[in-house]
């Protein structure tokens, strides 16, 4: 295993998360998620050391936390926080380079290929006509990636990514996160992140840790999933008070498109009613009537007049 909880507990003066028991090998992906303060980061700084357990123990390869040094930790773990300092004076080249850094004294000189390799990094995140920019000048998306940059130009076998696609649009949060699951699969990396985002971020994750109540459950996504079918449940997104779904036969999408219209528009209960989608168009009955529509505003308007 080359990350291990035994037993650990993790907070400041009070406990937030009690008494985990899991494991993380190279080459898997994991979600971390959870809502707003339950520990998220605390646990990521936890495992970096940057924090102490208040109790149980953290192991890295089988050692514990507490005998490595910063500098043995970062050569296993590199780190991207959502809120990390922008330096100033740097360009996009120098952020993404100052990750081989850690392999060197400061004054060292990099060389040919890890120049190379940095060059390779900016490219794969679509940054090559940013990379001379100053930092200042990148937009919040580019400068979240430039930061992944450097995380990556450390080579370390695991990186941990604090909130990644916050400040991206839906194109790049895709990039980024097939990126991270490329990491994993193809160069055997151990790629542990936590996202709001989860219900995109959840497809291209092995495992998640859900944490909730003080406890961290892991296992494999769809399964934890499955297990808190809350999470999933679209009754967390009802919006009108008296909404109950008619019974929809159509392809998932179709489904869950119509789902979405009549329960932000109508406060009735439609259980009596029966949308089949055939081929383009709906066919709307009950046990009295039955209607064909071929758009959502003739369905919204035949709703709209039921009694
Ligand atoms: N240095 C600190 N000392 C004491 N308490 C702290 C410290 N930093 C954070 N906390 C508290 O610990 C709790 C957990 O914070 P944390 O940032 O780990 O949550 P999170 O799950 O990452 O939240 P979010 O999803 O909002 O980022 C919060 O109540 C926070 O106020």
């Amino acid at each position: 295993m080359f990350l291990q909880l035994k037993n650990t507990t993790i907070g400041y003066k009070t406990p937030l998360i009690k008494r985990v028991e899991t494991s993380l090998n190279l080459g898997e992906i994991c979600l971390l998620i959870g809502n707003n303060g339950v520990g998220k980061t605390t646990l990521i700084k936890s495992i970096l050391n940057q924090i102490p357990t208040l109790g149980g123990d953290i192991l890295l390869q089988n050692q514990s936390l507490k005998r490595l040094s910063q500098k043995e930790i970062a050569e296993q773990i590199a780190v991207v926080f959502s809120k990390s300092q922008v330096p100033t004076n740097f360009t996009l080249t120098d952020l993404v380079a100052l990750g081989k850094y850690i392999h060197y004294p400061y004054y060292f000189q990099l060389n040919k290929s890890d120049l190379q390799e940095v060059e390779e990094i900016i490219e794969s995140l679509n940054l090559t006509q940013y990379k001379n920019f100053p930092l200042q000048k990148l937009s919040d998306g580019n400068l979240q990636k430039a930061f992944i940059g450097r995380a990556l130009a450390q080579n370390s076998p695991m990186i941990i990514l604090d909130e990644p696609t916050t400040h991206l649009d839906e194109e790049n949060k895709i990039i980024i996160l097939k990126l991270l699951r490329n990491l994993a699969k193809k160069h055997n990396k151990l790629i542990l992140f936590s996202s709001h985002d989860w219900r995109l971020a959840k497809e291209f994750s092995d495992q998640i840790w859900l944490v909730n109540n003080e406890k961290l459950e892991a296992g494999i996504a769809e399964e934890i999933l499955l297990k808190h079918d809350e999470l999933l449940n679209p009754e967390i997104f009802r919006f009108s008070e008296g909404f109950v779904a008619p019974k929809i036969i159509a392809p998932q999408l179709e489904k869950e498109m119509l789902y979405s219209f009549l329960q932000k528009n109508f406060k009735k209960d439609l259980s009596t009613l029966k949308f089949e989608y055939k081929d383009r168009f709906w066919v709307l009955s009950d046990d009295k009537i039955q209607k064909k529509c071929v758009s959502f505003k003739e369905i919204s308007y035949f709703v709209a007049n039921l009694h």
